[in-house]
This record gives structure tokens, C-alpha cells and sequence, in this order.
């Protein structure tokens, strides 16, 4: 539904040019969560900015649904952005209106006469969980209830597409969860497509369904969330992913463990998807006469399934021990033995 083909900016800076997209190459699928995560400076705003026409590309071609954007102008561009809605980080709420006002605005700027208008703000308040505060003013929310009501205000003239501009970022952990929930729950009831920009591993692994890195301009890592918090690639993912991952396999930690549990082996058990719902560990310890010790657990969940690994000691003679192993490997669990006797 977004096609993005070779994409650059180009501005021209005091200090010579400045390629702040820099050929890039996109595909994002109807209904998707969407993420493009990266540091500052990577030209995350930059694209966000060529998706909603806000921007023209120096060179390429941004398509949303059969109409190339890249291509059109005047009124013909200017229909084609209202499919295309915006939340922003600081919300960028009209202060002097009320919640209900501010909701109001696009479709006052959309024509939508009068009586039209009111049901429809009165919908967008329920969909939001806004109901009871339609009359108050922005200074009298909490961060959490003012993005509700830009998530509102974007809605309200039935976007086929939400960018999401770093919203989550001025907020609370809690509040966080609590917009992103929303998201997700607005994505599957409308089927609505979200792109989201972010500089916060969390936020990428808690909605989306698939992310890109950007780092100077480029796309430089692309892939299912799943596999990418699995196997990142790039050394920036990597980084990005140990934003919310621990770090078990440091050969500090493998020595710290191993003092805390000096005999058998210590292995690492890499889960992906639906494993972690199946009772591996009870089937292990019934079929096969090893001890068994959890000694260390990270599981997480994303869109797409859980992942994680966890780390197990087992005691037993070297034959009980290899067959245990054989044993989680037929049962597709990856397994790494990180210190034996
Ligand atoms: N209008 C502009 N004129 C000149 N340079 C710009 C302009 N907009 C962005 N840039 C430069 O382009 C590069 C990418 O910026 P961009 O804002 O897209 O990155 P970003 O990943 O969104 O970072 P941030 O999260 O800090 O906004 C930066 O070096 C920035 O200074």
C-alpha cells in the first residue's frame, strides 16, 4: 500500500549538501504496525515527512495506495494527505479549544456539516476512552489523555494511514503502554496501516509488526520484529535490541554463573514463537533422568510471538546430559552449551 522507491532528500546546508534520506527502498503492507527506528539526526522525521507529501523527495517515488504523491499537487495532493494522519510527540493540540473542539477542527476544515460533526467527535471520544472529559482543556489532561486526543483528532476524517512521530516519547513508561495499547487496538478495529518513528526499542518490540533501522540516511536493516530481536544483523541493531534484551552470554556473566552453579552444564535454550507456549521443560524432565535447574529466564513478547532464552543447568552423566540436549534440538529449540565440567 506505501512504496518508497529509491527515495533521497537532499538539503542544502551553509556546509554543502546533506543527504538525509538516502535512497530508500520500501514496502509496507496494508493493516501493518510498521516501525523505522534509529538515533538522532538518522532522517526518521525526514521520511515521516516524504510519507504525507509534507516534503518532496530530491529523487524517486513515494506511492500510497494506486496514486503516486510524488507525482500530483494542488488540490489533488492535498486530497490525497487527508488519508494520510499525523500524531505528533507534543501533541500539537490547540489550547484554547476544548477536547471536543479540538477533535472537531479537521472535520470543521473538512466541511462536515454541523450535526455530522458532533456524532462523529462523540464516537472518536469513545474510541479513545476520553468519555467525561469532552469538555475540558488540553492544560487540564495528562500527557497520556492529550495524545488521546490527537490519536482522536487523526481519526476523524478516516485516514487509511497514521504516522506516529516519536508520540510516545514525552510520556510516563505507563502512559506508553497505555497509547500504545490503543494503537494496536485502533489497528485491528479499523485496519488501519501505522508507520511509526521511534528511537525506542520498547516501542518497536511491544506494536510493530516489522521494522527498519535507519542510520545516515539509509535503511540498513529490514525485517519481521520477530527475527530482527532474534538475529539482528547490523552492530546498531544490535544495540538497539540489548535496549531491551539483557545480555546473558557476556563471559562475565557466564563466569558469575558458573560460581553460583559449579557443576553439570550450563546451556543456553534460544526460543522463537510458539515453543515458548508448549511445555518443553516438563517434557524434558520426563523423558530423560537429568537434573534440571533454571538458573536463568528472559522471554519476551512481541506482535508476532514471543522469544527469549533461558538458561538451565542440568546435572546427570555426560550421556544423560548429550541426549537432553539431542532431545531439545528435535524439539527445534536451539541450544548452546556455555560451560560444562
Ligand atoms: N530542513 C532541513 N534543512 C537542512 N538540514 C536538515 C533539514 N531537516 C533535516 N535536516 C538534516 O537531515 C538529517 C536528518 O534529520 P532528521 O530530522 O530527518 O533525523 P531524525 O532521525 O528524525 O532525527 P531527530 O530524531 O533528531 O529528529 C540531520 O542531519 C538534519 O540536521
Amino acid at each position: 500500500m506505501i512504496e518508497l522507491k529509491q527515495v533521497t532528500k537532499t538539503y542544502d546546508t551553509g556546509k554543502g549538501a546533506l543527504k538525509a534520506v538516502d535512497g530508500v527502498d520500501l514496502s509496507i503492507s496494508s493493516g501493518e504496525i510498521f516501525g523505522i527506528i534509529g538515533y538522532s539526526g538518522a532522517g526518521k522525521s525526514t521520511l515521516i515527512r516524504l510519507l504525507n507529501g509534507l516534503e518532496k523527495p530530491t529523487s524517486g517515488t513515494v506511492q500510497i495506495n494506486d496514486q503516486v504523491i510524488t507525482a500530483i499537487k494542488g488540490v489533488e495532493l492535498r486530497k490525497a494527505r487527508q488519508k494520510v494522519s499525523m500524531i505528533f510527540q507534543h501533541f500539537n493540540l490547540l489550547w484554547s479549544r476544548t477536547v471536543k473542539e479540538n477533535i472537531a477542527f479537521p472535520l470543521e476544515i473538512a466541511g462536515v456539516p454541523k450535526n455530522k460533526r458532533d456524532a462523529r467527535v462523540m464516537e472518536l471520544v469513545e474510541l479513545v476512552g476520553l468519555t467525561g472529559r469532552e469538555n475540558a482543556y488540553p492544560s487540564q489532561l495528562s500527557g497520556g489523555q492529550k495524545q488521546r486526543v490527537g490519536i482522536a483528532r487523526a481519526l476523524a476524517n478516516d485516514p487509511e494511514v497514521l504516522l506516529c512521530d516519536e508520540a510516545t516519547s514525552a510520556l510516563d513508561p505507563e502512559t506508553t503502554d497505555a497509547i500504545l495499547d490503543l494503537l494496536v487496538d485502533i489497528n485491528k478495529r479499523l485496519g488501519l496501516t501505522i508507520v511509526l518513528i521511534t528511537h525506542e526499542m520498547h516501542v518497536i518490540r511491544k506494536i510493530c509488526h516489522r521494522v527498519a533501522v535507519m542510520e545516515g540516511g539509509r535503511v540498513v536493516e529490514l525485517g519481521d520484529v520477530l527475527s530482527v530481536f532474534q538475529a539482528p544483523k547490523e552492530a546498531i541493531t544490535k544495540r538497539f535490541v540489548a535496549q531491551v534484551t539483557e545480555t546473558e552470554d557476556s563471559n562475565e556473566t557466564i563466569k558469575h554463573l558458573r560460581e553460583l552453579y559449579p557443576t553439570g552444564d550450563l546451556v543456553k535454550l534460544v526460543f522463537v514463537g510458539d515453543q515458548t507456549e508448549q511445555p518443553i521443560l516438563t517434557k524434558l524432565i520426563r523423558t530423560n533422568p537429568v537434573e534440571v535447574n533454571i538458573v536463568q529466564g528472559n522471554i519476551s513478547h512481541t506482535q508476532r510471538g514471543a522469544y527469549g532464552t533461558l538458561i538451565l543447568q542440568l546435572k546427570g552423566t555426560r550421556e544423560e546430559i548429550a541426549n537432553a540436549i539431542a532431545f531439545l534440538n528435535n524439539e527445534n529449540i536451539q541450544t548452546e552449551v556455555m560451560a560444562n565440567d
